[in-house]
This record gives structure tokens, C-alpha cells and sequence, in this order.
């Protein structure tokens, strides 16, 4: 029988469970709470998204365990199928903030080899191709990545990054989801993809990017920038659309703002709206929802089918669960799900880091380019490199 514990909201309660996560686990901490999910008491695969939550709502029906917990590939049809564990042991504490910030930064060893993918030269190459594919093919949006490979001759440790990330992001979802193999996805998100608890639903779609600058008065300009940049509401008003356009069938009442608002993680200045709603059916649980929503335009683009087809065109490499969902649901159908961003698949001794940014008819391939490299920061910063470290591959 799985086993489940409220830990209480003390400092001390939260930081075990950071203490006691290994590259297995599933960790999520959030502004407002700390879960871990350890060893399998279930495991459902499925390359059908929707399929997958029902089966995941009839496995918690029958009581295995009380919550699931997972991700969802950026596009299963790659062959990474969903992935869903009810854990043998469940534990919940309050959150990580501010107590954790007492706790030292744990090392990680330098890497003692690093390539990225593509080059950048590629990258931008591949920006103006997309953005010459947006005109032909009359698309809204793209949203293009690449990804940086990174060895570590004397392995590397997935428990030592997330500390870091969890440490730098009071504000994030910072997570940690076991993959096949012993691989791990651990990142630190800003972007909320669904929450939903009892009849209430939330979404913070996240578009339309600057980053932050050691400088304050830059920092500042780079803000204000974003405000006003008229490509960046482009980029925006397309990811909340399509939000709202697949929340609404669902809902009886959404509370969508008419301006984004301007908010920052450590390394980045986004938009963000924040959508609210409230469920017309009960039944219909946060995975549900989270599977309907997903890829937004926030990761794939507009229209869903052609940025995807012009995605698999344009990068030499497959997403994975990078620009997927991680998350869990349980028996209620209540749940939290956040996009699969600023992240890294952690193997043995490598790992992979992924960053990507929307691509509208106005886009710049040298600025993409930059946006990409101020994305890497998360994890960068977590394995204790400067941002410099990338300018010298
Ligand atoms: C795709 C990523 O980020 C997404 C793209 C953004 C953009 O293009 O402005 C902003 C936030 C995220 O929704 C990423 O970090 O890899």
C-alpha cells in the first residue's frame, strides 16, 4: 500500500525532502508547497496523452496510491511516450523559501567537455529559415530551441543541481521527474501550464523575453523594453489566445487580464497573463486539462500542426520531455502541471540543456540566438558556471 505524509510547513520539514531526493524521485517545490514522490507502486506509459489521464484517474480511483506524478513528452509521436508514477511513498512540507536560502550551494564539478546543438551560427541560420517559413506557410508564431551537450569525466549529480536551482528560483517550479535509464529532467520553470484545485483553474502562459542584466540600470531598460516591444505583445497576445480558446469549452467563467504584465525570474524578464476559471465539471482532472492544453505556442507555435511539422524541420535533435509538461494530479483530479522549460536531461556523467524562444514574422535570428544563451542561465548558474562559460565554446 503506498503511503502518504503531510510533513508540516517548518523549514526543517521542506528541506528534508530536498535532503532526501535522489535522481529517482519525482520533487516539485513551489512558492506555496514541497512534494516528493519516491519509489513505484505504479508506472503508466502511454503516447496518448488524453488516454493516459484516464487511465491515470482509474489507477487513483482504485486506490493505489493518492496522487500521480510525471511527464509529458514535448511531442509523443517522436517516441517518448507520457510518463506517470504513483509513487510508493509520498511526502508534502511547505515551502523551500526563504529557509533554504541558509544552505550552502552545493559544487557541481567543472564539465570537462561541452558541444552545442547546433552551433549557434546554425541557429540563427534556422531562425531566418523560420521566419521565412512563417510568410510561406502562414503561420502566427514557432517557437525554436537548441540544446547544449555537456560531459562531466567524473560523473554528475542531478541532487547537486536541483539544490542549486532550488536555492536561486524562490519564485519558479523547480523540478525534478525520474526518466527510464536512471535519467533525470530537472529544471526550474516559471511557467505554470494548469493548476486546478476543486472547481478553480489557473494558467501563467509565459511569451515574449529579455534577460536580466547584472547592471541595474540595463536590467531596468531591458524591462521596460519588454513592455513596450510591439513583436513581444505579437508573440504574447498569440499564446494567450490559444490558452483561452482551449480553457473556455471547459470552464464556465474565465478571468482573463487585458494586458500581460512584466515579470522576472533570476536570468530572464518575461510577459505573463495570468488566466483564472472556474471548471464547469468537476470530473474533468488538472492532467486532463494539462493534456488538452499542451504543446501551447508558448513551446511548439500557431497553428499547432505546421509550427510542429516546420519544429521537426529545423532542429537537429529530438525535444524529449524538454518543452513537455511536468507535474502531478491526484485522486480529486486536483493538480499542478508546469511547461518543461530551463531544464536539462541529467545522465551518469552528461547531460543535455535545452532553450528555445517564439519566433514571429519580426523576430531577429542574432537576437533569438542571444535569448536562447540568456535561457541556458538557469541551469548554467545551478551547475556554478557564468554565463561567459557559453561565449567560449
Ligand atoms: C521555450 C522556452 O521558453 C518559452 C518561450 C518564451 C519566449 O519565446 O519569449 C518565454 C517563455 C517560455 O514560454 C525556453 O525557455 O526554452
Amino acid at each position: 500500500m503506498a503511503d502518504s505524509s503531510a510533513e508540516g510547513t517548518t523549514a526543517e520539514a521542506s528541506i528534508r525532502l530536498l535532503e532526501d531526493y535522489t535522481a529517482r524521485d519525482f520533487f516539485l517545490a513551489t512558492e506555496n508547497a514541497t512534494l516528493l514522490g519516491s519509489g513505484v507502486a505504479a508506472a503508466l506509459t502511454d503516447p496518448d496523452e488524453i488516454r493516459l489521464s484516464q487511465r491515470v484517474a482509474t489507477a487513483l480511483g482504485d486506490g493505489i496510491a493518492p496522487i500521480a506524478v510525471g511527464a509529458l513528452p514535448f511531442d509523443s509521436a517522436e517516441g517518448t511516450p507520457g510518463r506517470m508514477v504513483l509513487p510508493r511513498r509520498t511526502r508534502r512540507a511547505g515551502p523551500m523559501h526563504p529557509a533554504v536560502d541558509a544552505l550552502p550551494r552545493r559544487r557541481v564539478a567543472p564539465p570537462t567537455n561541452a558541444r552545442p546543438v547546433p552551433e549557434p551560427r546554425r541557429h540563427a541560420d534556422a531562425v531566418a529559415r523560420a521566419v521565412a517559413a512563417l510568410r510561406d506557410r502562414g503561420l502566427r508564431k514557432v517557437v525554436l530551441a537548441r540544446a547544449l551537450d555537456v560531459e562531466f569525466g567524473g560523473g554528475v549529480s542531478a541532487e547537486a543541481i536541483l539544490h542549486n536551482l532550488v536555492k536561486d528560483n524562490p519564485g519558479g517550479y523547480t523540478f525534478a521527474a525520474g526518466l527510464p535509464g536512471g535519467r533525470a529532467l530537472v529544471g526550474s520553470s516559471p511557467e505554470l501550464l494548469l493548476s486546478r484545485r476543486g472547481h478553480r483553474v489557473v494558467s501563467l502562459p509565459h511569451a515574449g523575453s529579455l534577460p536580466r542584466s547584472a547592471d541595474p540600470v540595463t536590467d531596468t531598460e531591458n524591462g521596460k523594453a519588454l513592455l513596450s516591444s510591439r513583436k513581444d505583445h505579437i508573440e504574447h497576445a498569440v499564446l494567450a489566445e490559444a490558452v483561452v480558446e482551449t480553457l473556455r469549452p471547459f470552464c464556465r467563467k474565465l478571468d482573463v487580464p487585458e494586458m500581460p504584465e512584466l515579470v522576472s525570474t533570476p536570468t530572464m524578464w518575461h510577459l505573463r497573463t495570468k488566466i483564472t476559471g472556474e471548471l464547469v465539471d468537476r470530473d474533468v482532472t488538472a492532467l486532463r486539462l494539462a493534456a488538452a492544453l499542451h504543446p501551447t505556442p508558448a513551446i511548439c507555435g500557431t497553428p499547432t500542426g505546421l509550427a510542429r511539422e516546420l519544429v521537426t524541420e529545423l532542429e537537429p535533435f529530438e525535444r524529449g520531455y524538454y518543452a513537455g509538461t511536468v507535474g502531478w494530479v491526484n485522486a480529486e483530479g486536483d493538480g499542478e502541471w508546469a511547461v518543461s522549460i530551463r531544464c536539462a536531461e541529467v545522465g551518469n556523467s552528461a547531460l543535455r540543456l535545452y532553450a528555445g524562444g517564439g519566433i514571429v514574422p519580426e523576430s531577429d535570428p542574432w537576437a533569438e540566438l542571444e535569448e536562447t544563451s540568456a535561457k541556458f542561465a538557469t541551469l548554467l548558474r545551478a551547475m556554478g558556471l557564468p554565463r561567459e562559460w557559453l561565449a567560449e565554446l
